[in-house]
């Protein structure tokens, strides 16, 4: 394996130029244990690496910590020294999830990626408006945009044709293709995106089958299993917890709990957006606490005895809310179990890095303070 094969390019060798001298080398970012990171380097070896104070100290918002897909400059420790994460590169790409509202606080949920892969059906899962708020933060971030119309052995031929279409005419820049993931043939157009050093994210709502692409790419080295194992703790990919893997036939994938929740988030706000024009009419209710039912004055029920109101987006308004409760119960559900996990790593973590700094560690504090005076 080289640098190449991780991602390297020309604009982060340059970048990288007054590094060299330091001694230090590229590293890419695997994994984020907020204390510790999986830093790979050209060789193929993953060293587990701290943050210097510098790094910590230079970041001015969250966003600009290190995360998984960065490159970084690491100085590699001699013997049982600390391998430490000396710089940052600037990044090429920034795949991540703003707050609404605050738009300084940002999420990076993954670093240099140059392929976001969003997977739908031209069936249930099909909704231009999702679509477009997906296309809004790939444009964002800077990478380029696919999307695969999956499933298409369960839908007529001119029904996936016509929704690649209308997904083609909201992005003329994203390349649509039809596929069948359960078909590997089917797959082969994705060939072209997962080029040695192309980093690919893929990204869909649950069950348009993206496990499935992935299984079809990853062949038997890795299956994916989608859910994290409460005894274990691991996630996914059941052989490694690395968010950066390298594909057996070339291009490397990032995948980690931080995409399940740009989905999430994404859904909640295209549920929301969708009823954009009902929210502007409560507005108008004469109370403001108005339920639209048989309240006094409700703007919402006039406009839908006028007939300017469609009765079922009008029973479909009064249930958003609700919808969105079970959105944020099953997010919040998932990122109890990714930060129960992330909990034990840190404390396993802190731990070893004790008895590395400190040998003696297993003395209760008090005892070895004692012997030493
Ligand atoms: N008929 C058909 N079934 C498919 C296709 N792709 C996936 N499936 C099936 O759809 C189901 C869901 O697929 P997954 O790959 O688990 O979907 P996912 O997007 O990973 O879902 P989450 O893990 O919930 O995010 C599985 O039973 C797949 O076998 C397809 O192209 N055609
Ligand atoms: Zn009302």
């Amino acid at each position: 394996m080289t640098l190449l094969d991780i991602g390297w390019n020309a604009a982060f060798e340059e970048a990288f130029a007054p590094y060299y001298k330091e001694g230090w080398v590229p590293a890419r970012l695997t994994r984020d244990n907020k204390i510790t990171y999986g830093a790979l380097v050209g060789d193929g070896d993953e060293y587990e690496a701290i943050m210097c104070g510098k790094v910590y100290h230079d970041a001015e918002t969250d966003a600009d910590l290190p995360a998984v897909g960065d490159w970084v400059a690491l100085e590699v420790g001699q013997e049982d020294q600390e391998h430490v994460i000396r710089a940052r590169l600037p990044r090429q790409t920034c795949f991540s999830r703003k707050m609404a509202g605050k738009s300084t606080e940002e999420q990076v949920i993954a670093a240099n990626v140059d392929v976001v892969v969003v997977v739908t059906d031209a069936g249930t899962d099909f909704s231009l408006r999702r679509m477009e708020r997906y296309f809004t933060i790939i444009t964002r971030s800077g990478a380029k945009a696919v999307v695969l119309v999956n499933k298409s052995d369960l839908y007529e031929k001119a029904d996936n044709e016509e929704a690649a279409e209308q997904i083609r005419a909201l992005n003329p820049e994203a390349d649509v293709h039809i596929t069948c993931a359960t078909k590997k043939r089917s797959l082969s157009v994705l060939r072209q995106y997962l080029k040695k050093g192309q980093t690919v994210t893929l990204i869909g709502s649950s069950g348009v089958g993206k496990s499935s692409v992935l299984n079809q790419l990853l062949g038997d080295e890795y299956q994916w299993t989608d859910d994290v194992n409460e005894l274990t703790g691991k996630g996914r990919h059941t052989t490694t917890a690395r968010e950066l893997i390298i594909l057996p036939k070339g291009g490397i994938l990032i995948d980690n709990p931080g995409i399940k929740e740009v989905q999430m988030w994404t859904n909640e706000i295209t549920l929301r957006e969708g009823f954009a024009d009902i929210e502007q009419l409560a507005l108008q209710c004469k109370f403001g606490d108005c339920k639209h039912g048989k309240d006094a004055g409700c703007a919402i029920r006039a406009a839908l005895e006028a007939g300017k109101l469609d009765a079922g987006r009008y029973e479909g308004f009064l249930k958003l809310d609700d919808e969105i409760e079970k959105l944020r119960r099953s997010r919040k559900k998932r990122q109890m179990t990714v930060e129960r996990r992330s909990k034990r790593e840190l404390r396993a973590q802190v731990r070893q890095y004790e008895k590395r700094r400190d040998p003696e560690h297993e003395l209760e504090p008090r005892e070895r303070r004692q012997g030493g005076k």
